[in-house]
């Protein structure tokens, strides 16, 4: 286990001399070891500082290095799967200096970057992609008789999308020249599920062994003579048979070499193993590593959940720093969730790998038989869930909103089109903070509002989440929350749930100059854009419309007509969106009105806390009132 110097005085000898992989290269077996535990220090200290994803992190440092080390990269081409993991290819690749602004306004990014360094090979944040852009990496070298690698280091967890599936399938059928290295932890962020999951640990249940065995023993008989011999030494123990069924083989039906399982902390075996794959190894191959999460850090390794992605802590115990704050969106939703189960049997929950991310940990002890995580498979949780619902359940997809995206025609042909009663639950709608582009849900408004059938709205606040929640398991369709990262306004709760009648806004202040509509989480900074603007002597009306679609067409109308202005406000990108319903709505009804839409522009959002992302953009309250009177300013001239 690493034994810490104390906070800011780590030795880093050895790191402090690598400015790129070069420098490793001429570094012996002890140093490199050496080597891996500065690296494994400076990434502990600088996270426990800026937060970001520890375990992951320290689980692949000696792999890393191994990689960097076998392979001539940046002309091979290492592609690190999500990208979550990548911190000491950081640290390693030229970033060293600046790797204390891990996550922070105008510092590097969490994951590979494309501008940040020419070893940065793929955007990534999203996962299981790195075997389909090594293949088309792979098949653009061959054609162009380029003779360098291409390696896509890929988690057991991000192995169970189906995207990951369909490039394996692709690279055994088309035999390039690609390495991928299955980084095996048996954790995606929770402990790794599903069928995949448990052939790779060889972790077999009775039962699957007694079918195996059946089958086995009716194929063996019929090979005469020499399958009863190999029958009768399986038989002797289930061992023996497990041992008979390994990892290799479900890659080998696909045409993979399979190498491994290497123990992915031992960098002479991992060095072996890399040189005699860069030297003889042809078509797909397959190099099996495992590793333990956490490694090197105890609180991490022991509940390496716990540590996957991690704010700010104190070294010495493990604990998070305290934050203070209201009671998070995310909880509510796990809350009261449980609670509406508790009433209502129809309730099933559906996560794709986030059981913690989403707030549904809880509903999964409470309700283990109607809880299901799917894995990393959002397109599967949501013709799943329609699944369900045509039985008569009520399935709520818990989802965060970027990774959503993959699923989009899932929602429209699975769900929406038959009209079937899936609740999606879209947590992180808006920008998340210190993610970044990868992952700010700021496109969900814009893709959702154009879907026959489906219903989507957006709580002003965590009290009218519960709300709505309640609202959606008792309506008929399809429905969409879509819902903020983080802390939610610090409202009480009602004890009785609401209904909330479907597309039925609220008119919270009246006024005379201006409308300002803005959508959930927009709608309290607008309220206090209010206060900022009587106090400039403009009076402005505010209605929370809490639908996106249906809009509240009579109340929004009558509004606009009133005050003869109108600025609309939403944590999503302009096109399509929110205000982009609104004018529309003018549109059909020939209501001219000028109007403001604030939101995000057509271009990718960098990484910042999420209060400096919205006062860039001019969606907080004095970026409103700036919209306000530029609008009334505007019909003045
Ligand atoms: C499409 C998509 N869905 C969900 C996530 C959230 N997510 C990030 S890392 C991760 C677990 C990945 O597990 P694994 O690939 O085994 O990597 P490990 O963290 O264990 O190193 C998940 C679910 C994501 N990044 N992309
Ligand atoms: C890499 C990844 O996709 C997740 O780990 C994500 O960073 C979690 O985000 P939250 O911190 O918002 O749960
Ligand atoms: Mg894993």
């Amino acid at each position: 286990m690493l034994i810490m110097n104390a906070p800011g005085k780590q030795q880093t000898r050895l790191l402090d001399n690598i400015d790129s992989p070069d420098d490793l290269r001429r570094l012996g077996l002890d140093e490199l070891t050496d080597l891996a535990r500065e690296i494994r220090e400076t990434i502990i200290q600088t996270v426990a500082t800026t937060g970001g994803h520890l375990a992951p992190c320290l689980g692949v440092v000696e792999l890393t290095l191994a990689l960097h080390y076998v392979f001539n990269t940046p002309e091979d081409k290492l592609i690190w799967d999500v990208g979550h993991q990548a911190y000491a290819h950081k640290l390693i690749t030229g970033r060293r200096e600046r790797f204390h602004t891990l996550r922070q306004q105008h510092g590097i990014s969490g994951f590979p970057k494309r501008s940040e360094s020419e070893y940065d090979v793929v955007e990534t944040g999203h996962s299981s992609t790195s075997i389909s852009y090594g293949l088309g990496l792979a098949t653009a070298k061959d054609l162009k008789k380029d003779r360098s690698k291409v390696i896509a280091v890929i988690g057991d967890g991000s192995m169970t999308a189906g995207l990951a599936f369909e490039g394996l399938n692709q690279a055994g059928h088309l035999d390039k020249d690609l390495i991928v290295i299955l980084n095996d932890n048996e954790m995606s962020i929770s402990p790794n599920v599903g069928a995949m999951s448990s052939f790779l640990s060889r972790k077999l249940t009775g039962k699957t062994m007694t079918r195996l065995k059946q089958h086995l023993e009716e194929r063996l008989k019929s090979l005469s003579s020499v399958g009863e011999n190999i029958l009768a030494v399986l038989k002797k123990s289930e061992e023996s048979l497990k041992g008979f069924f390994t990892p290799g083989m479900l890659f080998e039906a696909l045409k993979f070499e399979y190498i491994g399982p290497i123990p992915g902390h031992e960098l002479d075996a991992l060095i072996e193993t890399l040189e005699n794959v860069r030297e003889h190894g042809q078509g797909p191959i397959l190099v099996h590593v495992l590793t333990t999460k956490g490694k090197g850090y105890k609180p991490a390794e022991e509940k390496p959940g716990n540590y996957h992605g991690v704010g700010p802590f104190d070294i010495a115990t493990g604990k998070p720093k305290p934050s203070s704050g209201p009671i998070s969106y995310t909880k509510v939703f796990g809350n009261t969730i449980c609670r509406l189960a508790r009433e209502d049997e129809r309730i099933t929950a559906i996560t794709a790998a986030m059981p913690a991310g989403t707030g549904l940990a809880p509903f999964s002890e409470q309700f283990p038989d109607r809880f299901f995580d799917v894995g990393i498979a959002e397109q599967h949780a949501v013709t799943f869930a329609a699944g369900l619902a045509m039985e008569g359940l009520r399935p709520v997809v818990a989802v965060y909103s970027t990774f959503m995206q993959r699923a989009l025609d899932q929602v429209i042909h699975d769900v929406c089109l038959p009209d079937l009663p899936v609740i999606f639950a879209l947590d992180r709608g808006g920008v998340v903070g210190d993610d970044g582009p990868t992952h700010h849900g700021v496109f969900d408004l814009s893709f959702l509002r154009y879907i026959p059938n489906l219903t989507l709205m957006a709580p002003k606040d965590e009290n009218e989440l519960q709300h709505m929640l309640y609202s959606a398991v008792n309506s008929e369709g399809p429905m969409a929350i879509r819902y903020p990262r983080g802390s939610g306004e610090g409202v009480e709760l009602d004890s009785e749930f609401k209904k909330i009648e479907t597309g039925r806004g609220e008119l919270l202040r009246e006024g005379s100059d201006v409308l300002l509509l803005p959508i959930g989480n927009r709608v309290y900074p607008a309220m206090e854009a209010a206060e900022g603007l009587e106090k400039l002597g403009v009076s402005a009306a505010v209605i929370n419309p809490r639908f996106v679609k249906p809009l509240d067409k009579d109340l929004i109308s009558l509004w606009a007509e009133k005050t003869g202005h109108v600025v609309t406000i939403e944590d999503n990108v302009k096109k399509g969106g929110f205000g982009s319903a609104v004018l529309q709505l003018f549109s059909e009804i020939h209501l001219q009105v000028p109007t403001r839409i604030l939101g995000y522009g057509n271009k990718f959002i960098e990484h910042a806390p999420q209060p400096v992302l919205w006062k860039n953009s001019g969606i907080d309250a004095p970026g409103i009132i700036k919209g306000a009177l530029e609008v009334l300013q505007q019909t003045k001239k």
